[in-house]
């Protein structure tokens, strides 16, 4: 998993921090990922030594140099034992399982040794060339808050055991596994599971998508409440389950927050984890199950500050279109003149429906409805390569009044 997190503003090189923590692909066999140093070379890494330095990072530096960013810094939090969760095939057949990464360019699994869990879950794995048998996928997740058990203990515990011994298992751990009606269903663990990051505790479904380095994530989170000035309203664009926007209503007493997201599994996390706010928010907050590159003015409307964090593939483009449109400043009056007309007129039914709220927690205060635009775009990227190609497009924003980011507001 890679995460960077870029903030744009009119001088990018005040606001751009970039965190990197990619040194496996999103499918890393967890005996790998413990003892990464002395492992044989694995399908799903993308570098095996020099963890602390990868290669790409010298044309990172290059890159933001170019653009005049000057501040530009790398972090790459732990080098190893980050990974909390992992997805990892299954084939094979029910007496002899094979689970683990597929060899690269391939399906073919390269299976994870002495893994005996399986077999005793006794279920049939997938085979894809006949279409025959019942679990593809199996989901593992761990999480560092809420246990009794220490961190390097918990870890070494789960990851380094042949399985998922019950005993060991604590109260946070979980294993889903996803059966070839594309269902996923709970094997082993916690059903209710619950992490803290950002400052929030986050229910977290395998089903909706979850960061693999929690500390990572954590860390970012926190230097990410730094740009957003308190009392915004902030949209939360590709938002999962809402984390992102919901560590921001709390520690930047956001007055709203509106997530979007495309995934309806992610609504079932998203609501548990509002369950658990501090009572003293006072936010209007919603979560709305829709494509972010249908109408996507729509959802940047009456937002101070954007938060986008795209699938590996970056920005759809009718989002990057509307960014730019945003960003256009002498476009802004008349943009925003012809979209509260065009809110009063609308009528198709669909573009209604997409922009109801699937969850919705009305503020204790009743602010003035905003007509505003975004004078805060901040990219999470998890694909470098995408980035880079989309970065000479991602307008720059105007910089954010310093007064605005004191609490005192
Ligand atoms: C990298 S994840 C980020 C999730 C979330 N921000 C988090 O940190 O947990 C990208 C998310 O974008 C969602 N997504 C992908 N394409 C989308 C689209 N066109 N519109 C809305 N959401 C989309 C995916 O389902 C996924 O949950």
């Amino acid at each position: 998993m890679a995460l960077s997190l870029f903030s744009f503003a009119a001088q990018p090189s005040q606001l751009i921090k970039s965190r990197e923590t990619k040194t496996q692909s999103s499918l890393t066999p967890l005996s790998v990922s413990a003892n990464h140093n002395s492992s044989p070379a694995c399908s799903g890494c993308t570098h095996q030594w020099n963890l602390h330095r990868p290669v790409v990072l010298d044309e990172v530096t290059e890159f933001f140099r170019d653009l005049g960013v000057s501040d530009f810094t790398f972090d790459t939090c732990r080098l190893w034992g980050w990974r909390c969760r992992a997805k990892l095939a299954v084939r094979g057949s029910s007496d002899k399982p094979l689970v683990g990464l597929y060899e690269e360019g391939t399906h073919n699994v390269v299976d994870i040794p002495s893994c005996q869990g399986l077999a005793k879950l006794d279920v049939q794995p997938y085979d894809e060339d006949s279409g025959t048998g019942e679990l593809r996928y199996v989901q593992m997740a761990v999480t560092l808050h809420n246990t009794s058990l220490p961190w390097s203990e918990r870890y070494r515990s789960v990851l380094m055991e042949k399985w998922w011994p019950k005993q060991l298992c604590p109260s946070s751990s979980l294993c889903m596994g996803q059966f070839s009606d594309l269902e996923w269903r709970h094997l082993l663990g916690e059903r209710d599971f619950w992490e803290h990051v950002g400052g929030i505790d986050v229910a977290l479904a395998p089903s909706s998508f979850g960061q693999a380095n929690t500390r990572a994530f954590d860390s970012l989170l926190r230097k990410l409440h730094t740009y957003v000035p308190y009392g915004t309203s902030v949209t939360d664009l590709y938002a999962g389950a809402g984390v992102i926007g919901l560590s921001l209503a709390v520690a930047r007493k956001c007055r709203s927050v509106k997530c979007v997201e495309i995934n309806k599994e992610a609504k079932a996390s998203f609501e548990k984890t509002i369950s658990r706010l501090p009572e003293s928010v006072d936010s209007s907050i919603s979560w709305h199950q829709a494509d972010t590159s249908n109408e996507p003015l729509s959802w940047l409307e009456g937002s101070d500050v954007v938060v986008v964090d795209p699938p590996r593939k970056g920005l759809d483009p009718p989002l990057l279109d509307a960014l730019q449109t945003i960003a256009s400043s002498e476009r802004k009056a008349q943009l925003s003149e012809s979209s509260s007309l065009k809110e009063k007129n609308e009528k198709r039914p669909w573009i209604l429906r997409a922009r109801e709220a699937a969850v919705q927690i009305e503020s204790k205060t009743t602010w003035e409805k905003s007509s505003s635009l975004p004078q805060t775009l901040i990219y999470i990227s998890c694909g470098w390569e995408s980035f880079k190609e989309l970065a000479n497009e991602i307008p720059m924003f105007p910089d954010i009044p310093k007064d605005r980011m004191s609490e005192n507001d």
